[in-house]
């Protein structure tokens, strides 16, 4: 557990292996969840690699949530934490918001990058309307009013059925999010639409979905990855917004062919 303060808040976050290591992949988190959703990952992983893991604005151990925050402020805080941390290159993979947020880092600082994985993401993720209507849902009927709605386009149904403990954990990791991180998350993501991004990027760029993602389905992130010039898009079976939780093996698999890839 370690903590850096980073304009002005602070980040908590955790570093397994070398700053400096050729190998680090550095991981973004989604809305409504924190670092600990890539744990389950890194048993598949294994020793193959470095890790950068941190909690976004407002959620997790992260500070930041007692003022509004936008897209921005986000990825000032992911720049901010490798000048840090003395990063000057890593592989980033985001997933969702998390993978906005790794686009956005990637237009203000393309000298970080080796390579890109963006999770469960696109340059767009639903509309202004569908996040002004979450909004004004939750800061009328509070946090747990989203939370059966969001655990269905998180996780499969097999999931739901099968895995009803884990289920329930990562319903309480959405409840402990601050709410003021969450809404200010929201917002970052209504007005966040990173298209022009998308066909500047020249690192070598892996797009993975789940087949029953519910909050970015595979058409929408296949969309996405065609705006990359030479994109690689790959579709993980039995698994809906967060292949780290439910297809962990199954993700691990993919990160580790795309890191092995040589660049450069
Ligand atoms: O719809 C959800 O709650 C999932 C999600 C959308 C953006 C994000 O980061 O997570």
């Amino acid at each position: 557990m370690a903590f850096k303060t980073i304009n002005g808040n602070v980040v908590h976050y955790e570093l397994i292996g070398e700053a400096k290591a050729k190998n680090l992949i550095v991981f973004s988190n989604g809305l409504g969840t924190d670092f600990r959703i890539w744990l389950p990952l890194f048993d598949e992983l294994g020793d193959d690699v470095s890790v950068l893991l941190y909690d976004s604005r407002g959620h997790g151990l992260s500070g930041g949530a007692d003022k509004p925050f936008g897209m921005a402020d986000l990825v000032s805080d992911l720049a901010g934490l490798c000048d840090e941390l003395g990063i000057r290159k890593a592989t980033f993979c985001g997933l969702s918001v998390g993978g906005l947020v790794c686009q956005g880092l990637w237009q203000e600082r393309p000298d970080l990058f080796r390579k890109l994985i963006l999770c469960d993401t696109a340059p767009r993720i639903g509309t202004a309307e569908i996040w002004a209507e979450r909004i004004a849902g939750i800061e009328k009927n509070g946090l747990e009013s989203a939370a059966d709605s969001s655990m269905a386009r998180w996780f499969t149904p097999a999931f739901h059925e099968d895995r009803a403990d884990e289920l329930a954990g990562y319903r309480v990791m959405m409840m402990r999010q601050s709410l003021s991180g969450y809404l200010s998350t929201c917002a970052a993501l209504r007005d966040t639409d990173f298209s022009d991004v998308l066909p500047t990027i020249t690192v070598p760029t892996l797009f993975v979905v789940g087949d029953q993602d519910g909050s970015t389905p595979p058409a929408t992130v296949e969309a996405g990855s065609k705006l990359v010039p030479g994109a690689r898009f790959e579709v993980i079976d039995d698994c809906a917004h967060i292949p780290s939780v439910e297809q962990p093996e199954a993700l691990a698999d993919l990160i580790q062919g795309f890191m092995r890839k040589q660049v450069n």
